[in-house]
């Protein structure tokens, strides 16, 4: 038996261990047995039954914990973060006040209005002026001191004053002097900040663009500190896209019609997303967003957010059952796939899945299955999970995944305090069933990470995400689109042009550009389960390193629609030459045009790429893809080069981070 982890440490391992000592002689004939069962639901119920399995579920006892709040280790990192803030020590600072926030309980008010003023401080010093006023605000809304409130009052205007809004410096240092009243500032002090707030106001108020923003933002009522970061974008499915299905490779996008380069073809929100562990303490867990000022669940601390809206959107949905479970999961060894599982079942309440169960398997066309609501289960369940061609012991190890993770909802309270054990097997057996799809269907959530002081670019790995409409899209290992993301929200746009009725395939991974055809087949094998016959494997295309210098290949552009392809050298002289497919005649002047015109263009589009003008270069090299594509066949060195560069602009309209 192999173990049924991506990750071989962690207790669910020791358990999966320990039970494989303890099964004893009949195991494999016990594991064999699994082949009769006929569904989901009869292969949970018969492992459950195994004797053997039964012993070893001592050693899998799952409970919450609520480790993460804890008022005496607050308050430590609290004097650990003044320290690194005397020091100037800014962003260690920053990091420790988060922490010693997180880990306060939400009773001690006293505590966290300080370390958020405290926060907001290091955030002012750190010119995060934006993060700073919301901490200002959250520590203002908790009651701060009285004998304080000046200071927060002084540090809000000077905020709004480096933000350049006029209108608001005005009024907080309006209300400095006020609050001043309560202080216990000794005269002289007072006095001092008295004349520097009246002098501001008075300079302020003379200044011809305070009158022009308060009136801009009497009409906006723009309420800064409300605004969420991440907007919701819509969703799109283009009209250019037409989901198909054959018997060789089930359902797939069509192209409904010509589709140019650049164009946007998808934009989909996911049914589910999971955050990778590392990235827990600097990305909002719900919409993935890089956080600067976190904000906690107040009971387990596990998980940030990037705001309250976030917050409350996860803990209605998710989070209320995984609370308190999440540092079991990951301690489990248990994967990101094997969290989205978890995630899917977390985010419905059980009536949901009794209601919906006897329906799941209802066949539906691939335009059906589009057209359901998009949180609907069936959306999921009905993906891909090859079933049929899984061995025995395959089945084992996602039942006992299966197993754990239910256990894991157990204790979040999803079967409420008396759980029924036929609800919970049912629910056993979509985790199953979900452990499946998941192995074909999910996504990875990337992150662009630009490093300024080299130039260099390198898309990160952040998270997992499960997207149905785009689990419909078959791969190839020359795809004719290209996928960022915006936070969680996925968008796929088209890198070259592709005729109606062709299929409009993705990429999993491997690419002709990068991988020899049997290390991409073997992949593909191993982690999809098919054969690819894309043109790439079937022509056995060469690596980009590979591909020849030597020769220009032209499309026949005889009347007859041949478009076979003539290979010429660029050394060439004549330039009427014969198809050897149809026997007429191309000249291929107009060819050797393009190829001198694309150059130039070439030049000002990597240009603009180079100063960060992406828009103007992404317009620019999806016009030179289109020119190329018309007189000359893929594959080639600069249209493979340009279709990079295209899909490097579309990264850097999505999630990017800067270092250095
Ligand atoms: C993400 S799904 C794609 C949609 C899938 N065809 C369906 O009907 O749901 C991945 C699975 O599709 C199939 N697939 C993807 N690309 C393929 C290709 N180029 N040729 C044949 N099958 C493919 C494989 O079975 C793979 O495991």
């Amino acid at each position: 038996m192999k173990t049924p982890l991506s990750q071989k440490t962690g207790f669910f391992a020791e358990y999966y261990l320990k039970l494989k000592d303890q099964s004893g002689s009949s195991c494999e004939s016990d594991i064999a047995k699994l082949s009769t069962c006929k569904s989901d639901e009869e292969r949970v119920a018969y492992v459950e039954k195994l004797p053997w399995v039964q012993a070893g579920d001592a050693n899998l006892v799952v409970n919450q914990e609520f480790a993460g709040k804890n008022p005496t280790l607050a308050a430590e990192i609290k004097e650990r973060a003044t320290s690194a803030f005397k020091a100037k020590k800014w962003l260690e600072a920053m990091m420790l006040y988060t922490r010693s926030y997180v880990a306060l309980p939400s009773e001690n008010v006293a505590e966290i209005r300080i370390v958020l003023a405290n926060r907001s401080a290091t955030l002012y010093h750190m010119q995060k002026y934006q993060e700073s006023l919301i901490d200002i605000r959250r520590a203002l809304d908790l009651g701060y001191p009285k004998d304080l409130i000046y200071k927060l009052y002084e540090r809000q205007a000077r905020c709004y004053m480096a933000l350049k809004d006029y209108p608001h410096t005005i009024e907080a240092f309006k209300k400095c002097i006020t609050t001043m009243d309560d202080s216990t500032l000794t005269s002289d002090k007072r006095a001092k900040l008295n004349l520097d707030a009246m002098t501001m106001i008075k300079m302020l108020s003379h200044d011809p663009r305070t009158a022009k923003q308060e009136a801009k933002q009497q009409k906006q009522k723009i309420a800064l500190d409300q605004a969420h970061p991440v907007k919701l974008e819509n969703e799109i499915v283009s009209p250019l896209v037409r989901i198909d299905r054959n018997r060789q490779e089930g359902r797939f996008a069509r192209a409904s019609a010509d589709i140019k380069p650049g164009e946007e073809l998808l934009v989909e929100r996911p049914f589910v997303s999971v955050l990778l562990e590392k990235f827990a303490k600097s990305h909002c867990e719900n919409c993935f967003v890089r956080t600067v000022v976190p904000v906690a669940c107040p009971r387990c601390a596990d998980v940030l957010y990037c705001s309250e809206q976030c917050r409350e959107e996860a803990s209605k949905k998710y989070h209320k059952y995984e609370c308190g479970i999440v540092p079991i999961l990951w301690r489990s060894g248990a994967s990101i796939n094997n969290h989205i599982a978890l995630r899917i079942i977390a985010s419905k309440p059980l009536d949901y899945f009794l209601n919906i169960k006897p329906s799941i398997d209802e066949e539906l066309t691939p335009e059906q299955l589009i057209s359901l609501p998009k949180d609907d289960f069936r959306r999921v369940a009905q993906l891909e999970r090859h079933q049929g061609e899984r061995q025995p012991s395959n089945f084992f190890q996602h039942v006992l995944m299966a197993r754990f993770l239910t256990q894991c909802l157990r204790a979040g309270g999803y079967f409420g305090s008396e759980p029924k054990p036929d609800q919970v097997a049912i629910i056993c057996s979509l985790v199953l069933r979900s452990l499946q799809f998941i192995q074909f269907n999910t996504h990875e959530v990337a992150e662009l990470h630009k490093f300024s002081s080299s130039g260099r670019e390198k898309s990160i790995f952040i998270g997992g995400a499960i997207y149905p409409t785009l689990a419909l899209f078959n791969h190839s290992c020359d795809p004719g689109v290209v996928r960022y993301f915006r936070g969680t929200t996925i968008h796929i746009n088209s890198v070259r042009p592709i005729e109606a009725g062709l299929p409009i395939n993705e990429n999993y991974g491997p690419m002709y550009t990068q991988d020899e055809r049997s290390d991409r087949q073997a992949r593909l094998k191993e982690l999809y389960w098919f054969e690819c016959s894309c043109d790439a494997c079937i022509d056995n295309w060469p690596r980009f390193d590979d591909l020849p210098r030597d020769v220009i290949r032209f499309r026949c552009d005889a009347p007859n629609n041949c478009s076979a392809v003539i290979e010429v050298p660029p050394s060439c002289n004549d330039f009427m030459v014969k198809c050897v497919t149809c026997g007429e005649i191309t000249n291929i002047l107009k060819g050797l045009k393009v190829m001198q015109d694309t150059e130039m263009m070439t030049r000002t589009a990597k240009r603009l790429y180079e100063t960060g003008e992406y828009s103007k270069a992404l317009a620019k090299f999806i016009d030179l893809i289109r020119i190329m594509y018309e007189v000359l066949a893929p594959p080639f060195p600069d249209f493979c080069e340009s279709q990079q560069h295209l899909k490097d602009c579309f990264l850097n309209l999505g999630n990017v981070y800067t270092l250095d």
